[in-house]
């Protein structure tokens, strides 16, 4: 017992101090065991020095919104894996594509995905981007996955017209005709949220004809992504912040949210089979005075096309099996195509533009090519049809370049190595030279950016935009670059709304490059880029002049 002598002596008391002291050193020794054993378990994979003990690196670096070139940096530096987080890597080695993202390696979302879901009525509910449950995802796709089909995809086409006329016609009155600048980057932004809401209710939301962000709807997806591109970093944050039960009940904003309520009227309205009776004034487009008489002649104006739009379909799925094509699912359906379509497309076609504008050489083989079909009466003006666009390699390739260049989400598509296998096995690991095991339970996540930027897949000149790679004589290189294209993602939980994408970028590509002379009003200019996970960028100015006769 002499050990205990010292603190049983009147001097070494149990005084506060000393108790202070004693929790203290627990409270250490726990920090200094729980770094030791969280830097311990990817000790072997390289990365900053912080993002080993703590994801409030990463939670920083995506914050700053320049994570890509972060990220970027950080693989040139460390090679395929770099640990951005204790127990997150991010990797790039190609090869892996399939081992986490092939269809039955049964890799899932990680939580990044389960910040996006929203609380209703104290439930999770989870649209089918963001469950992390794959047995939910099986039913919640199933039933609406024949919608977005190749073979579909062109009875779409009348409504995709429809607005991409109001489009035309806007850039002709506002900017062709007056010879001010455009705000392009704003303007595709608003054409991609009008054509979702046109496939989706026959109705477009209104920002082409109100020339405005229509009830704050583009605000409010940025804030969103602003807000759980960062979370998603660190999700336990998400639970004791904006999912904390306290939050909800007192502090979160009851107004619906504004795609939702413009969902359920829509809803309402084709239930009682009234398109028309709408006593939301905001949902009433203004009358839109089309000048171009075959610009005019495309306009649905609110009637219904021959072919049925999204909601018509998921309707009939909801007469035909109740049980499982819900009133809340078909909500959420609506809900996932204007989310997930919208700026997902924005970005891509914001990206073609400023690539096209910044080297003309692009542009001006684009438009001989968009010539020559026209010649050859393979072009109909001033709307191109889908079958006509899709055989006209030049322009693919341009799409495909753009769509690598700028993946429109772009952090690390996060997975979790399944527990049920002996982990993820990384051959002959270029820095160390030995095979590496990332054991179950590890997050792990190609980013499309960096993937896009390999000069083992897209050659020396991979950080360049050269759309003529895409052509190459060598099959094999091209069908590899586009094995590697991860842009729509891959595998089982790839892009739903990927033909839908490939639709729209198709045939508003050759209508505008047809139709105007376009430059930037400030070349010198480099734009800004916002990576919330969804790329934004702004400062995309446009001046237009109308083309001659026949465009
Ligand atoms: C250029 C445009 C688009 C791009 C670049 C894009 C990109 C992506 C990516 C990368 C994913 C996978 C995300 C992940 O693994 O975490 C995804 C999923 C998804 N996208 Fe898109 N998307 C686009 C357009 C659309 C459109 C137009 C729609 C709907 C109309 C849509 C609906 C979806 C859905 C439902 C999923 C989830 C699929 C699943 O989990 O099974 N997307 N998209």
């Amino acid at each position: 017992m002499a050990f205990l002598a010292p603190f049983l002596d009147n001097d070494f008391s149990l005084s506060p101090s000393f108790a202070q002291l004693l929790l203290y050193s627990f409270v250490f020794l726990f920090v200094v065991g729980h770094l030791t054993s969280t830097y311990a378990t990817h000790r072997n994979i390289p990365g900053p020095f912080l993002a080993k003990f703590t994801d409030l690196w990463r939670l920083y670096i995506v914050w700053r919104r320049d994570s890509h070139d972060t990220y970027l940096r950080l693989h040139q530096q460390y090679g395929d894996l770099v640990r951005i987080g204790p127990n997150c890597i991010s990797i790039s080695a190609p090869d892996l594509v399939p081992s986490i993202y092939g269809i039955g390696k049964g890799f899932v979302k990680s939580d990044f995905y389960s910040v996006w879901q929203n609380i209703v009525n104290g439930q999770r509910v989870a649209s089918m981007v963001f469950t992390t449950d794959e047995v939910q995802h099986a039913a919640m796709k199933k039933p609406i996955a024949n919608a977005y089909s190749l073979s579909t995809l062109k009875e779409f086409e009348p409504l995709l017209d429809s607005t991409t006329a109001v489009f035309l016609s806007r850039l002709d009155d506002l900017f062709a005709s007056t010879g001010k600048v455009c705000d392009l980057g704003t303007w595709l932004q608003w054409y991609a949220f009008d054509v979702i809401g046109e496939l989706t209710f026959s109705q477009r939301l209104g920002f082409l004809e109100k020339a405005t962000d229509v009830e704050g709807i583009i605000a409010s997806v940025a804030r969103n992504f602003d807000r759980c591109s960062v979370l998603g970093q660190m999700p336990w944050l998400d639970q004791f912040t904006y999912k904390n039960p306290i939050y909800l009940k007192f502090f979160a904003k009851a107004a619906a949210n504004p795609i939702i309520a413009f969902g359920q009227r829509r809803l309402q309205e084709r239930i009682k089979g009234q398109e028309a009776d709408d006593d939301a004034a905001n949902d009433q487009q203004p009358a839109t005075t089309i000048s171009d008489p075959l610009l005019e002649a495309k306009v649905l104006h609110g009637t219904l096309p021959s072919k049925p739009d999204f909601l018509s379909r998921f309707l009939t799925l909801h007469k035909e099996q109740p049980e499982i094509v819900t009133n809340t699912r078909l909500l959420a359906y609506l809900f996932m195509n204007i989310n997930a379509g919208s700026d997902t497309i924005g970005s891509t076609i914001r990206a073609l533009f400023y690539h096209l504008l910044k080297n003309p050489d692009t542009l001006s083989t684009l438009r001989t090519e968009l010539q020559t079909a026209q010649k050859q009466d393979n072009l109909s003006l001033p709307l191109p049809t889908w079958t006509q666009c899709q055989s006209l390699p030049y322009l693919n390739a341009v799409i495909k370049e753009s769509l690598r260049l700028n993946p429109a989400l772009a952090l690390p598509l996060e997975r979790i190595i399944p527990s049920n296998t002996p982990g993820l096995q990384i051959p002959h690991h270029p820095t160390t030279k030995e095979t590496i095991t990332l054991p179950p339970g590890t997050i792990v996540g190609i980013n499309p950016w960096i993937l896009h930027r390999d000069t083992r897949i897209f050659g020396s000149d991979a950080a360049k935009w050269n759309p003529s790679r895409w052509l190459d004589d060598d099959a094999d290189k091209v069908k590899y670059m586009e094995h590697h294209l991860l842009a729509f993602g891959a595998g089982k939980r790839s892009c739903l709304g990927k033909n839908i994408a490939m639709l729209e970028l198709g045939k508003l590509v050759p209508a505008l490059v047809m139709r105007y002379e376009m430059r930037l009003a400030e070349p010198g200019r480099e734009w800004r880029v916002w990576n919330a996970w969804a790329v934004r960028q702004e400062g995309l100015q446009v001046l237009f002049d109308r083309r001659g006769e026949g465009s």
